[in-house]
């Protein structure tokens, strides 16, 4: 089991520039873009016997190339003295993971967070819609960076999700803000929305670990992000 001690080895002050960290970020983004297409291919292409195996041994040539000079394991969180995080292996607005819609989260200075973003065809669940794990995944980042953006950074202790009407693939908008902070628990609400407006809602109770209150009162420091 993870305890505080691994949590905090993969959250790390890397010393990068901000020039290094933007030339970084050039470099991969759309690495990760390309990938996301060939997500979609993998559905989609209607390709022969032939043409797949062209492909992949195409494929094959990039991972031995992408293999050369690697790093094992997760990202976690990377950030240098001028503040810049970096959580680009994140599932649902990592930088570098084509898995990511990505949402490309908008902090509003009155606490709201929103995000236009768009669910394609390897997002599927029931024929045609969102799967509904999906919208769990969005919604429980995008509450969790609002609890985050108000101040109370947590981990998701219970997220609660109403599934209104079918969530089309396609473009949608996902909202959330702040209802309130008890104590260790950040309380907030939000919904994903598509043409036909609302299809579902969500509230989640964000909690600062035990490890992390316990830092914050040693060290007077609000706490990772
Ligand atoms: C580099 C990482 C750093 C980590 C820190 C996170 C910062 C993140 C910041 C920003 C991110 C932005 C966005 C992220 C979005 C994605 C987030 C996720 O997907 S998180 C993954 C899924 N969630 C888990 O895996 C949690 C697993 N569970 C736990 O770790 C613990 O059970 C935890 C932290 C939820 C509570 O453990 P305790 O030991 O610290 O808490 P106790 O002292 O027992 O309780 C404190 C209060 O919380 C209530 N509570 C406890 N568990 C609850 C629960 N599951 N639901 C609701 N309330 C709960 C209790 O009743 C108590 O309330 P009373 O103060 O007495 O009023």
């Amino acid at each position: 089991m993870m305890d505080s001690l691994d949590t905090f080895r993969l959250y790390v002050n890397d010393g990068l520039s901000d020039e290094e960290i933007a030339a970084q970020a050039a470099r991969y983004q759309p690495l990760a873009q390309d990938l996301r297409d060939l997500i979609v291919l993998s559905i989609q292409s209607r390709g022969g016997d032939d043409d797949i195996l062209a492909a992949r041994k195409h494929l094959s040539d990039a991972k031995s190339i992408l293999e050369r000079d690697r790093e094992t394991g997760p990202y976690g969180t990377r950030f240098n003295d001028s503040g810049t995080f970096r959580t680009w292996g994140n599932a649902a607005i990592g930088l570098r993971n084509p898995i990511a819609p990505p949402l490309d989260l908008q902090f509003e200075d009155d606490g709201r967070v929103w995000a236009d973003f768009h669910l394609h065809a390897g997002y599927e669940g029931p024929a045609g819609f969102a799967h509904g794990g999906v919208s769990a995944l969005v919604l429980d980042q995008l509450l969790g960076d609002t609890a985050r953006h108000a101040g109370a950074p947590g981990m998701t202790g219970t997220l609660t999700v109403k599934y209104r009407q079918p969530t089309p693939l396609g473009d949608l908008r996902c909202e959330a803000l702040l209802d309130r902070i008890e104590g260790a628990k950040a309380f907030a609400m939000g919904t994903i929305s598509g043409p036909d407006g609302v299809c579902v809602e969500a509230e989640g109770v964000f909690i600062a670990p035990k490890w992390m209150r316990e830092q914050r009162e040693h060290t007077g420091v609000q706490g990772v992000q």
